[in-house]
């Protein structure tokens, strides 16, 4: 069984830069153990909340908690169990691997060369990196790049791990040997998967929220609110030029193109007709129509309201 009383809360979380930008406006979000997608579009504010979950900044106003642990005001208590793997991962392109993890593993406080050989023998079979340990990093790939950053990431056996945007700029093979690897990782600590990407938080996370102009639009169990949808979203092929007066009749979540034409989603509680067909909605329409206005969450909306 789960630890119950083992989550994430973040509880009335705001921030605003000192250029007036609000990047967080009252956040909360409860999150279980096990994989956590955070999706949102690029400037919606994903890191700096990751940025303040990993004590590098402070919030302006609201309370977080690991377990029993105040995360504003006891940075170090956290730290001891964080592992953060930051958007911009900077290595050593003249270290090896092994030389690099066993240099973060003291800066860690493994001391002991015994235990820390092993710790970093065990992070690099984990991370699929043993064969590639003596190459120097500068020569690694972006996805092997991204592995390393997890070894690092998990040298203190973290309860909280933090992965801001992982998977940009990997390639299919490399992102799906890295959603492996995390979701690998098992229930015993939080993980926290910030992207843009969908498809990263519909393979893996269980639980989920969308977050835009720093606001939570919408916070769930992933399967259940892909379900949730089920017979409201409706797809036809049209010809592009007709989709401004299809969006003037219709909400429109989605338009992309296939080929010559365009396969638009509707988002419609009643049928619409007119060459509709109804489709099983996935993670993408629950995005899009999160995204556009069209589906809104009743218990977030109430929860969101100021204390
Ligand atoms: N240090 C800063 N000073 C001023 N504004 C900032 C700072 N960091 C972020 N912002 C602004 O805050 C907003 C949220 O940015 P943030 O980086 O948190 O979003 P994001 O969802 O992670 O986006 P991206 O995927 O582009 O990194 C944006 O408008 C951004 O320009």
């Amino acid at each position: 069984m789960k630890n119950q009383s083992f989550h994430l809360s973040i509880r009335h979380v705001s921030k605003t830069y000192a250029n007036g930008v609000q990047a967080l406006n009252n956040v909360s979000l409860d999150i279980p153990p096990g994989m956590f997608g955070l999706l949102g579009p690029n400037g919606a504010g994903k890191s700096t909340l990751m940025r303040t979950l990993a004590t590098l900044q402070e919030p302006d106003e609201g309370e977080i908690f690991l377990g029993n642990i105040d995360v504003v005001n006891q940075k170090e208590e956290l730290r001891k169990t964080l592992g953060y793997l930051p958007q911009e991962f900077g290595v050593y392109p003249k270290a090896s691997a092994e030389e690099l993890l066993d240099h973060f593993a003291v800066m860690k406080g493994i001391m002991n060369r015994t235990v820390r050989r092993e710790v970093t023998e065990n992070l690099l079979k984990q991370t699929n990196l043993w064969d590639k340990r003596k190459q120097k990093l500068g020569g690694y790939s972006g996805g092997m790049r991204q592995r390393f950053g997890v070894a690092v990431a998990l040298l203190n056996n973290p309860r909280l791990l933090i992965v801001d945007e992982p998977t940009a700029g990997l390639d299919p093979a490399e992102r799906v040997r890295f959603l492996n690897l995390l979701s690998e990782l098992g229930e015993n600590s939080v993980v926290i998967l910030s992207t843009h990407i969908v498809e990263d938080v519909s393979e893996l996370c269980t639980n989920m929220a969308i977050i835009n102009k720093g606001q939570i639009l919408l916070e769930a169990q992933t399967s259940e609110a892909v379900a949730a949808l089920k017979g409201y979203i409706w797809r036809k092929l049209i010809d592009k030029n007709t989709l401004p007066a299809l969006e003037q009749e219709y909400k429109v979540i989605s338009a992309k193109m296939l080929g010559s034409r365009t396969m638009v989603h509707i988002y419609s509680q009643e049928i619409p007709g007119n060459g509709f067909e109804s489709v099983e909605p996935d993670l993408e329409d629950l995005y899009f129509s999160t995204m556009t206005g069209n589906y809104v969450q009743p218990h977030v909306s109430k929860k969101e309201g100021k204390k």
